[in-house]
């Protein structure tokens, strides 16, 4: 069977560079969809579902494709951060995260007219205590902006974390480990082209 094209459901950056950083050629599109948790829902079942939702929204439009979606949430003692709306929340979620370990959630789901895998990656990531002067600098750097949790593991947010257990990928949004098996299982190979 020929091997589709890929396409990726997302308009993260991120998402992008760590797929293209595996050698792979993909389309791209952002899916502009409600990422409101459901009653009773749990942050790994936010994250699955999202990622299922953004994917099939993509082959709906593209069914002849392997179509890629992730998301990714912070998760604090059963609170869930998505990307904070503005200052307020950004400062309010570094001071929450201040000194205490969370964990980053990302589900990502590969669908095609004829598959369907789906994996979740969960890390704990361990910040530093982070003073209020230290929050409001870091929102003005830019970064906070447009991350779950208001923060980039990949940039200035480094300086906060003082462990990491899991997937650095995962935690920026894409798991290369998962993403990867997932591809394999497709007939996608990273390291055998
Ligand atoms: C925690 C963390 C998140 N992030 C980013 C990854 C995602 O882009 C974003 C989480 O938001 P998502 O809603 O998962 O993704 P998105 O809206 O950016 O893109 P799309 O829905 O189109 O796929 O946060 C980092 O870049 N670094 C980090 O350390």
């Amino acid at each position: 069977m020929p091997i589709l094209p890929l396409h990726l459901a997302s308009a993260s950056p991120r998402r992008r560079e760590i797929l293209t950083s595996l050698g792979l050629q993909f389309t791209y599109s952002g899916e502009d969809l409600d990422e409101q948790a459901q009653p009773g829902e749990t942050a790994a079942e936010l994250v699955v579902r999202l990622a299922s939702d953004k994917a099939m929204a993509a082959l709906r439009s593209r069914p002849e494709s392997l179509v890629l979606g992730a998301d990714t949430v912070v998760v604090l003692g059963g609170e869930v951060f998505g990307k904070p709306a503005d200052q307020d929340e950004a400062v309010a979620m570094l001071a929450a995260l201040s000194g205490r370990t969370h964990e980053v959630m990302t589900g990502v789901v590969l669908v095609s007219r004829e598959h369907r895998l789906s994996a979740l990656s969960c890390s704990q990531v361990r910040f530093r205590d982070i003073s209020q002067a230290e929050a409001e600098a870091y929102w003005r750097t830019g970064e906070p902006q447009d991350k779950a949790g208001g923060y980039a593991v990949q940039g200035l947010a480094a300086v906060f974390i003082a462990e990491l257990r899991g997937s650095y990928s995962g935690v920026m949004g894409l798991p290369v480990f998962e993403t990867a098996a997932m591809l394999r299982s497709a007939g996608v190979e990273v390291l055998n082209q």
